[in-house]
Order: C-alpha cells, then structure tokens, then sequence
C-alpha cells in the first residue's frame, strides 16, 4: 500500500496542496478527482518525486518510500514526455532500459502492450505521426512496460476513443489484480464511477473525501426517490426532511433520520398511492459533486 501524510507543497504565498492525507490501497484503483487547479498533478509529482515536498511524507507499506522503490514505479506524467521526432519501438526499448530490462525484454513487452492497442504495425513510426489518441496509447505503454510496482498516472484516458479506454480499463484491471496500487486522476465522473473501488477527493489543494466507496456512501446524505399519486407537492410542508427536487408525482428528498422516512411513508400511504419509495445507492460521481459543492 502506498500512503501519502500531511503532504504539503507551497509556491510562493500559494499552497497547492495543503496537509493532504490518503491512501492508494494494492491491488485497488483510486480515482482522484478534483477541479482544474485542486492540487492533483502536484500530489502525483510529490509522490512520484519529482517535487519535493514542503512538508509530508509518502509511506511505501509503512516506510518512507526510497528513489530505488520510486523507480520501479510506472508514472504518466501530466506533460507526457516521450519524443516527438522517435521511433515509437525506440522510446519503448530504451525506457524499458532504463528500467534495467534487457533489451530483448524491453522489445518484447513493448511491442506485446503496442498490440493490445492495435498499434504493432506502426512501432517504427515516428510518435508524431500518430494521432493525438494513439500517441496518448503509447504514452501508457510506457508506464506499463517494465511491470510497475505502483502506477501514478495523470489523466490516462484524457483523449481516448471508447475502444482505446477499454482496453486501457483492461489493462489497469489485470495489473490492480496483480496487486498493484493504481492512482489515476480524471475529470470523467462516468468513468471513475465504473473503474474505482476507491475515491479522493481534492478542492483547492485541500483533501474533501477519502475512502472506498462504502465508507464514503455511510457518510452521503441519505436521499429517497418518493413517488405518490396524484401529486407529491404536500412533502414540502413535512418536517424532518428537505425536498430536493418535486415534479408532479415525482419527488427527490433527504430525510433527517430513519423516524422521519417511516413517518413520511405512512403520511404518502394515508394521502393515496405510493408507486415508489426507495433509498438511492449514491455514485461515486454524486458523492463528488456532494463533496465539492
Ligand atoms: N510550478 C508551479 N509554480 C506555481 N504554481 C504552481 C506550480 N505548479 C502548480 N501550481 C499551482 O498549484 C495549483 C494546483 O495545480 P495542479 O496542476 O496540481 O492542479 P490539478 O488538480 O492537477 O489541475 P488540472 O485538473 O487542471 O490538471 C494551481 O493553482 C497551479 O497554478
């Protein structure tokens, strides 16, 4: 498990990532999610070291976390940073080198992730003669070639196609299931929401929500779809609940404690017919936006 303490990182007046504190489980996906400028790039360049800290710690299984771990880590970074002007096979082999895999291994594993993307008959292509998607693809070859131990990858399904967010999805799954913690940040709630066991949460640098998805859910606002005929208008004169939202039958509500929700249904019951009433499971992307409002 990776675990990120307190961490801290000022420029200047400005602090962009203030006293934050996670953890990246193994063998789980953590999105980390969070507007333009919440401090997400930041935490994964500390993490990754290539910003130093103002203050804070990340814990590899307990201990601070060394370069030599740091360096079998797998990193996406948010500026890219394969060459342009390359050979794509080139890049792979050489990175995949400085991993200290064998050159044979390196071209090997290479050109097995440049399949799984469709793109083995263009690794002697130069990267720029890719579509901005496909470079993207070789980009996480990259950061998967020499089997990472953790991956910290910085919007990995910014500009990809459907198919190529697929076989991406695959490819983390299978490496999660070999244990390895996985922090991905994304602006696609949709997409969080279907990959993620696990979610943070940043606002102006600031940590608003950690945890797996049923520790965060205990804690979301408990909201009923209530839905009565032949109008549920009358709910807004009910005490021990807050309408959120009423249309016709149709009404979204949040009750103060469970007394109030059976007292509410035995109100609806007495009033007609109740089509619905029913406790709405909240996704990681409403909890976000609960969080972040
Ligand atoms: N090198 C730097 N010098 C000064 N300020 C910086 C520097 N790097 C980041 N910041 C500031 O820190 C804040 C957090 O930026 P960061 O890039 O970490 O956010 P982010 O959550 O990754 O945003 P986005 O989703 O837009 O990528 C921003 O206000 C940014 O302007």
């Amino acid at each position: 498990m990776l675990q990120v303490r307190n961490l801290t990182r000022r420029f200047g007046d400005k602090t962009a990532v203030d006293d934050v504190t996670f953890d990246i489980p193994s063998g789980r996906m953590t999105g980390f999610v969070g507007a333009n400028g919440a401090g997400k790039t930041t935490t994964m360049r500390m993490i990754m070291g290539v910003l130093t800290a103002t203050s804070g710690d990340v814990l590899l299984d307990g201990s601070p976390v060394t370069a030599a771990q740091r360096a079998q880590f797998g990193y996406m970074p948010e500026e890219r940073g394969l060459y342009p002007k390359q050979p794509i096979i080139d890049q792979l082999v050489y990175l995949g080198q400085l991993h200290r895999m064998s050159q044979s291994s390196a071209r090997r594993e290479a050109l097995a992730l440049l399949d799984r993307f469709n793109l083995a008959d263009r690794s002697k292509d130069k990267l720029e003669s890719l579509s901005l998607g496909n470079q993207q693809r070789v980009q996480i070859a990259a950061s998967l070639l020499h089997r990472p131990t953790a991956l910290i990858l910085d919007e990995p399904f910014s500009g990809l196609d459907p198919l190529a967010v697929d076989s991406m999805v695959e490819l983390l799954r299978e490496r999660t299931a070999a244990g390895v913690p996985v922090l991905f940040s994304s602006h696609q709630l949709d997409l969080v929401d279907r990959l993620c066991d696990n979610l943070v949460v940043l606002q102006n640098g600031r940590l608003m929500a950690a945890g797996t998805g049923d520790d965060l859910r205990a804690t979301a606002p408990r909201r009923h779809r209530i839905t009565v005929s032949p109008d549920a208008g009358w709910l807004r004169e009910e005490t021990g609940l807050t309408v959120i939202d009423v249309a016709g039958p149709s009404a979204l509500v949040e009750f103060d404690d469970d007394v109030h929700a059976q007292r509410t249904l035995a109100a609806a019951l007495s009033r007609g017919t109740v089509q619905e009433f029913a406790p709405i499971r909240p996704s990681l992307s409403d909890i976000y936006r609960e969080v972040t409002a």
